[in-house]
């Protein structure tokens, strides 16, 4: 669907998520993220006013794009989408490396951002934990023991559950957790999809 025209008109990146709020449209999770919680006048914990505060939330969204995400993302990709839906194998040492990557950057996340807090960014929930626990969920959904050997997170994680409640976390993360169950996609997705998850193979 992200490549046909009319997703096009929404988003020419082709890519998703996407927004579309009347005749404005919008690319880009994290600017989405933000657009809602502004235009929704979320609660201020989420994107706080304080101008420290905030800045705490942009610097983890800064870091995460090309951190804790990309990692996620190609975790998921080598361990799960290449082998099982695409038929692709991939090279035990490309995996091996990624998950390697993927331990230093939990240990940032701990070491950095969660610290000795309640949540990433401080003592109440923001959008930078949302964030973080969607990408979290995907070498989780590959079959990752992410939280398992880590109490500090594991026990951020049931706090960010209980703050959201535990049917809309379950909600939000049910596509993803499914993944696995997935059939092999057919020639002609795989065909289109090939150029832009090449990269997800280093
Ligand atoms: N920086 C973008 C990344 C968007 C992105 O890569 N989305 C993936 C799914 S998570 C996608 O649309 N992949 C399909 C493709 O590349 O063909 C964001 O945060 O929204």
């Amino acid at each position: 669907q992200h490549y046909t025209d009319a997703f096009a008109q929404v988003n020419p990146l082709r890519k998703v998520p996407a927004l579309k709020d009347g005749d404005f449209t919008l690319a880009e999770s994290v600017a989405i993220l933000l657009y809602l919680s502004r235009k929704y006048k979320a609660p201020d914990h989420w994107y706080p006013q304080d101008l420290q505060a905030r800045a705490r939330v942009d610097e983890y969204l800064s870091w995460q794009h090309t951190a804790l995400r990309s990692c996620c993302t190609r975790v998921m990709w080598q361990k799960l989408m290449f082998p099982v839906a695409m038929g692709q194998p991939v090279p035990p040492e490309t995996l091996a490396a990624t998950l390697a990557e993927l331990d230093r950057c939990l240990q940032m996340l701990e070491d950095k951002f969660l610290q000795d807090q309640a949540f990433l960014t401080g003592p109440h929930i923001s959008v930078a934990d949302l964030v973080a626990i969607t990408e979290l969920m995907h070498p989780v959904s590959a079959g990752c023991q992410v939280f398992e050997s880590r109490p500090r997170l594991a026990a951020w994680r049931q706090r960010v559950e209980a703050a959201v409640g535990k049917d809309l976390f379950q909600e939000a993360h049910e596509v993803v957790l499914k993944a696995k169950d997935m059939p092999p996609v057919d020639a002609t997705v795989k065909e289109k999809l090939k150029h832009s998850v090449q990269a997800l193979l280093k």
